[in-house]
């Protein structure tokens, strides 16, 4: 399904999500791990689509360079709230200070919750709960009276065993029209390919604007129109297209 990108790469442009896409889902935030050839598969396949190829992730754009260094793609961190253009330039929202003492009071509360994680991420902040599932219901109650708290800059963001808190003012969906609307995205069309709920946004924008939205997973209760089995069917598709770069 993406044969499309070595015939025509002048026409497409790639938009890619990271965890549970292009890597294996682990325990911990912390403990994912970028597979043997993925950073060259992808710098291979940027090249091949003259660099219309950005990371578009729940990440912060600090961690998800860890992850790919020496790769720096264009990247949309934190759901679409901060954005790395091609260029290099950066946009990230200012410092909160009533954000950082939600943040603290969250860490706080939850203290002695066994397994739970709070993951702050700068301007967004991340409840997991994949290791303590008994503590889901009183950790989605905690993250909804958060984000009210919070107020109308920021919105409650679900996922994969995790509920976000996150800003408002941008979805996956807004970064990837903000990535199309200049060089060397400008003009193409966009093939999305993501796993989770952030995701969806962006599907919407594919579609809408001829493109491809690809799940990965089971093509249920999503805007994507194909699905991939998993992120490790996923990266072998990726490294072939690769060898044809
Ligand atoms: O948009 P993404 O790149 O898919 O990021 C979404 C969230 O991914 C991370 O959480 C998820 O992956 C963890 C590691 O595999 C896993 O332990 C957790 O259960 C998943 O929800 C990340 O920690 C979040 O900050 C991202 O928003």
């Amino acid at each position: 399904m993406l044969e499309e990108l070595a015939r025509e790469p002048q026409v497409w442009a790639l938009f890619l999500d990271i965890d549970g896409t292009l890597i294996d889902l682990a325990e911990t935030p912390e403990a994912v791990v970028v597979p043997e050839g993925l950073i060259s598969t992808l710098s291979r396949i940027s090249n091949l689509l003259g660099g219309a190829v950005g990371l578009v992730t729940g990440r912060a754009v600090s961690f998800a360079d860890q992850l790919f260094s020496p790769l720096a793609l264009p990247i949309a961190g934190l759901h679409g709230a901060e954005r790395r253009n091609s260029a290099g330039d950066l946009e990230r929202l200012p410092q909160d200070d009533d954000f950082e003492a939600l943040k603290r009071s969250l860490a706080r509360v939850t203290a002695d919750w066994d397994g739970v994680i709070i993951e702050d991420k700068g301007s967004a902040v991340a409840a997991h709960y994949r290791q303590a599932q008994q503590w889901a219901g009183a950790l989605d109650a905690v993250m909804q009276s958060a984000a009210e708290e919070a107020g109308a800059d920021y919105t409650l963001q679900r996922g994969k065993m995790v509920i976000e808190i996150r800003p408002a003012r941008a979805s996956k969906g807004e970064a990837l029209k903000a990535f199309l609307d200049a060089e060397p995205f400008l003009g193409r069309k966009p093939i999305a390919i993501g796993d989770d709920l952030t995701d969806e946004a962006m599907f919407k924008v594919a579609n809408e604007l001829g493109g491809l939205s690809i799940r990965i997973g089971e093509l249920r209760d999503t805007a994507a129109v194909c699905a991939i089995p998993s992120p490790d069917a996923l990266r072998k598709i990726l490294a072939d297209l690769a060898r044809q770069a």
